[in-house]
């Protein structure tokens, strides 16, 4: 499969750069008039594979929303990924994993390999076992075409106390996720390309990437930037959070794209408007 990162930059230069998420919360699938049932799901996701599919680049299907249902739950899920897929849209399986090595293997088997029911075109994981704890997942996407999206400084205000934590006195422990994946991506970087291993920067951030001195433009990593919309990020902050990483931004939006449906049509209206918005956000810089 081409890498990751060239299908990403070509999803986002045909639709923009939007990451639809997919999350069916409660309060959601009881707005739009069905049951919190695993029928009230199943109608929920499969009405957004049908406005999503073919028109959006990116969508985010966020798994904790499915696992609540359990194994139907899942089933669902996978059957989201599976007509996503076919109809060319990129699927980001938001499930923010990341084990000792050994039980890495295991969830990148699930997520990464050709194959598998579960298997997405990237997977969101954790490095705060340490980076190198996700070895087995880097080593898989990249030999199977696919990405990952690694937490770096997340959208969640309990994110700084551990991620703006200084390691030495040149480097935060973010600073170490962004030069792991930036050495993972060298060989993308000195193509020109994007790299297949992505960071999660939310767009909440504020002036964090500046006053952490993290490079994402040098790191060619692809960026994730979830909290636009309902958290509170705009096109602005978009702006203002990633200055010369502009390009590389995926903003991600979920409940505010969300909250136009049921209705195919406005939900499909919603998810093209908000990723032409953000398609001059990224082009004005
Ligand atoms: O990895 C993520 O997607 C993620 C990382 C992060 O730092 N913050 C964050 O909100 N997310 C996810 O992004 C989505 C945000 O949803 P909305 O706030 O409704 O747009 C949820 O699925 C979160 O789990």
């Amino acid at each position: 499969m081409t890498p990751f990162g060239t299908r990403l930059r070509a999803a986002t230069d045909t639709f923009g750069p939007l990451c639809a998420g997919l999350d069916p919360h409660r309060g959601l699938v009881e707005a739009w008039g069905l049951d919190y049932s695993v029928a009230g799901l199943e109608r929920f996701a499969m009405t957004c594979v049908d406005a999503f599919a073919g028109h959006v680049g990116v969508v985010k299907p966020q798994s904790a929303f499915f696992e609540v249902f359990g194994s139907a739950g899942v089933a669902v899920l996978e059957r989201v990924v599976a007509d996503l897929r076919a109809a060319g849209t990129l699927v980001v399986v938001d499930a923010k994993r990341g084990d000792i090595g050994s039980t890495m293997q295991a969830y990148a088997d699930a997520y990464l390999a050709d194959g598998s029911p579960l298997a997405g075109d990237a997977l969101t994981v954790s490095p705060y076992l340490g980076y190198g704890a996700l070895r087995p997942a880097l080593d898989l996407a990249a030999a199977t075409g696919r990405g990952l999206f690694v937490l770096a400084l997340t959208s969640n205000p309990e994110g700084p106390a551990v991620q703006h934590a200084r390691l030495d006195e040149s480097g935060s422990v973010a600073g170490s996720v962004v030069a792991g994946a930036a050495a993972d991506n060298a060989d993308a970087v000195a193509r020109g390309e994007l790299g297949h291993v992505g960071l999660v920067v939310g767009a909440t951030v504020g002036s964090a990437v500046q006053d952490l001195g993290l490079d994402l433009a040098a790191a060619g990593t692809p960026i994730l930037a979830p909290g636009f919309g309902a958290q509170g990020g705009s096109l602005d902050s978009v702006r203002r959070v990633f200055g010369p990483a502009l390009p590389q931004v995926l903003a991600s939006s979920s409940r505010d794209v969300l909250s136009a449906g049921p209705d195919v049509a406005a939900l499909r209206e919603r998810a093209v408007a908000t990723a032409e918005a953000l398609r001059e956000a990224v082009a004005s810089g």
